[in-house]
């Protein structure tokens, strides 16, 4: 597995304890920026992440703002991309075995660090359920397509 990371400014402290997190579990990842905490523009690093992920080079992505929310926003304008924004286990659970999330998106101004590595753990390690929600994810795909020019 190989993981894509981004985050704005707002973000990067929490990108960078997430590296410590998959460094020590041995997960690979890149890191797509910022790389500092000066002032940046979120939407330019939710796409590459997002770019990254739906080229199929990378298993999944996760991404950081101050609230987790601009850059998903950003994220999910990608054709194939279902980023989540999560500030809880159960919905990190959740956005994986129901909506098959390929992108975490996580705040740093709103998630403690503790929560945050809990979150990321959780979303990793937990598959998607197929079934019912494969119908689901699929009209997502839909909406996608009869927007495509
Ligand atoms: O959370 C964010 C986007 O959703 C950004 O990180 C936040 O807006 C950056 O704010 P500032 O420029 O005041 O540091």
């Amino acid at each position: 597995m190989k993981i894509a990371l981004g985050s704005d400014h707002g973000g990067y402290k929490l990108k960078e304890v997430i590296k410590k997190y998959l460094e020590e579990k041995q997960i690979a990842y890149e890191d797509f920026g910022t790389h500092s905490t000066e002032s940046v523009d979120y939407p330019e690093f939710g796409m590459k992440v997002a770019e990254a992920v739906t080229a199929g080079n990378y298993e999944k992505g996760i991404i950081c703002c101050g609230t987790g929310i601009g850059i998903s926003i950003s994220a999910n304008k990608v054709p194939g991309v279902r980023c989540a924004v999560v500030s809880d286990t159960f919905s990190a659970q959740m956005s994986r075995e129901h909506n098959n999330a390929n992108i975490l998106s996580l705040g740093e101004r709103v998630v403690g660090q503790g929560l945050a590595l809990k979150i990321v753990e959780v979303w990793l390690s937990t598959e998607f359920a197929g079934g019912r929600h494969e119908k689901r994810v699929n009209k997502i795909l839909d909406i996608e397509k009869k927007y495509r020019k």
